[in-house]
């Protein structure tokens, strides 16, 4: 695997991982690390997760990690707007995979929030994002191959506001061309303000998308490359 060609001048790597199991431990002991330091060091940590199909084994690492759960607040990056109970929700897999045992005693600030629309939905979700810790200690990021991350899709409505280092807004409505379900997302100033950043991501179809947006610009076109700008690990397995 080439991994040597790729060019991330800011980043660590957390490459040489060989498989989706291996990763999910890594990124667990790296996550709960720096979990533990914050609240050595702050009394409380704050853990923003991302969605979609592949984190459930790092959750369930992540959930068996020896740490003061009742100290840490966790929220997701981005969520579908479909209520907890649908088979799409991330709170809903959030739950069912990382919030048990020990880790139940997290506090769990959701996106999702009942109301007319989707706009509503966010500025309610906003409100409710004030209760987590900010600066967030520990971002783990996602990336579908179209080159989104949380739910930055490229070429969305809304997507200008997402990627504006002076957006204010803790939450906003996406609204996504190319998937089913309407959007919330965090913007990239709450996220890029993270202690620490980690992205994680698995099969050679996501590397060559990440070597895509090294190698070219346009943030509108890979909203991950706006991510990249700033110090992270990347956790890749094949
Ligand atoms: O839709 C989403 O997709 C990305 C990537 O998901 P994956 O299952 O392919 O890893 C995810 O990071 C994001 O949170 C999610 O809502």
């Amino acid at each position: 695997m080439a991994i040597s060609n790729l060019k991330l001048p800011a980043q660590v790597l957390g490459f040489g991982l060989s498989n989706a199991e291996q990763l999910a431990g890594e990124l667990a002991v790296t996550v709960a690390n720096a979990l533990r330091l914050a609240i050595e060091t702050r009394g409380v940590a704050s853990l923003v997760v991302s969605g979609g199909r592949s984190p459930i084994v790092f959750f369930e690492r992540l959930a068996r990690q020896e740490l003061d759960w009742s100290r840490v607040a966790v929220s997701l990056a981005d969520e579908r707007w479909v209520p907890v109970s649908h088979a799409d929700s991330n709170e809903g897999l959030v739950r069912r995979h990382l919030l048990q045992g020990a880790a139940a005693k997290a506090r769990f600030v959701g996106l999702y929030q009942p109301a007319a629309s989707l706009e509503e939905s966010a500025a309610l979700a906003h409100l409710a994002l004030a209760e987590l810790p900010q600066p967030i200690d520990v971002l783990v990021l996602g990336m579908g191959e179209d080159g989104h991350t949380a739910s930055l899709f490229p070429a969305s409505i809304n997507l200008d506001l997402a990627l504006s280092v002076d957006c204010t807004q803790r939450c906003l409505p996406m609204h996504a061309p190319s998937v089913p379900h309407q959007r919330l997302s965090m913007p990239l100033a709450l996220l890029a303000g993270a202690r620490l950043t980690l992205l994680a991501v698995q099969g050679r179809g996501k590397l060559d998308t990440l070597k895509q947006a090294l190698a070219a610009e346009g943030d509108a076109q890979m909203p991950i490359r706006a991510f990249l700008r700033h110090p992270l690990e990347i956790y890749w397995c094949p």
